[in-house]
């Protein structure tokens, strides 16, 4: 196949940041997606409604003229949200998920839950008003191996919130082991998971072997080969439960090439290469579109975008930046390692 049109994507799970850095990066992803899911790790968090409506007119002021795109936003919740404020949000058609971090876990999360029985009052109203609650699944234990922490999370955290709440609705975000995969394929329901681009192209040896390389570090931080292997069949499957989530996170350089660098990966810049690319691998290239334009909308209670975006494969390479320039210092785009011949041709 040469050439595939398919409806115009969205991306579950997207790090936009703020000022001059969400201003160099927008356009990455406002050029081929038509809404995301916008991550409310800001420092500091968006936590209020009045929070994600002032960030949502930022983010709307920073678009290029001439780009159509909707953020569809988050709160970050904490021991203190407001079931009340939530609920509001939700009405208004300003919030389509609450976000929960376990306190810890990764980029600017020092602020999220400690004590999980502090959020239940905000939960269960979520679960009555039918808010899909989004989960980065992993425990922030100093006991517990950080290539474990994922596992543990299901075992110990979202199991039994689950069965203490089977109505809420929970996106388990950027799932990265098998026992994810399987853990949302044995759930009878309200439970699903997004899948980043960089987790079905590396596993932890692209970040260690050879040296270290603070570009494909990231959380939760890439596993071992049967992992990716495992996402791979998921996101190619075509099952209704597994959709994009870019998780794409960028940083500016000097912090992550440094003694204690950041987490984040950022993909907006090549996602749909990649993905094209990872499909026609799988021999899936028809199953792309439910990944990338159909599941999520589905479980998020959306329609599918009506717009449509064609990729081509091209003879020669396709040639994306090694790094972009914002306004906030270099952001070093994610390098698949491989040569990328898929390209977006027809945006909408
Ligand atoms: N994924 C990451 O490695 N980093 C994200 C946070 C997150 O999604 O966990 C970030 O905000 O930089
Ligand atoms: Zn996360
Ligand atoms: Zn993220």
């Amino acid at each position: 196949m040469q050439s595939i049109t398919i409806r115009r994507p969205d991306d579950w799970h997207l790090h936009l940041r703020d000022g001059a850095m969400l201003e160099g990066v927008i356009a990455d992803t406002s050029r081929t997606f038509a809404r995301a899911i916008i991550m409310p790790n800001l420092v500091p968090p968006v936590v209020t409604s009045a929070d994600a409506k002032a960030y949502r007119e930022r983010i709307l002021k920073a678009l290029p003229d001439g780009h159509r795109f909707q953020p569809l936003m988050t709160l970050y919740l904490t021991e203190h949200t407001s079931p009340d404020d939530v609920e509001e949000g939700k009405n208004s058609g300003l919030i389509t998920a609450v976000k929960l971090y376990p306190a810890g876990a990764t980029t600017n999360s020092h602020g999220g839950v400690r004590d999980m029985e502090k959020a239940m009052p905000v939960l269960e109203r979520m679960a009555k008003i039918g808010l899909p609650l989004c989960v980065h699944g992993e425990v922030t234990t100093p006991e517990v191996d950080i290539f474990d922490r994922e596992a543990v999370f299901i075992e110990t955290v979202l199991d039994p919130l689950r069965q203490r709440l089977p109505e809420l609705k929970v996106t388990m975000e950027h799932v990265t082991t098998s026992d994810g995969v399987d853990y949302i394929k044995a759930a009878r329901g309200n439970l699903a998971g997004s899948i980043t681009t960089h987790h079905l192209i590396i596993n932890r040896n692209a970040i260690l072997v050879g040296g270290i390389r603070p570009h494909y570090y990231c959380l939760p931080v890439a596993k071992r080969e049967n992992h990716r292997l495992a996402l791979r069949a998921a996101a190619v499957s075509g099952d209704p439960r597994f959709f994009l989530g870019t998780d794409s996170a960028p940083h500016v350089d000097p912090l992550k090439e440094c003694a204690c660098g950041c987490a984040g990966i950022y993909t907006s810049v090549n996602t749909m290469s990649c993905l094209a690319h990872v499909f026609e691998q799988e021999s899936a290239l028809e199953r792309l579109e439910a990944f990338v334009s159909l599941n999520g909308p589905a479980w998020y209670g959306l329609q599918p975008n009506e717009e449509r975006i064609t990729l081509s494969r091209q003879a020669e390479p396709v040639v994306f930046p090694a790094r972009i320039e914002t306004g906030a210092g270099p952001v070093t785009v994610f390098d698949p390692m491989f040569p990328l011949h898929w390209q977006v041709v027809q945006q909408a």
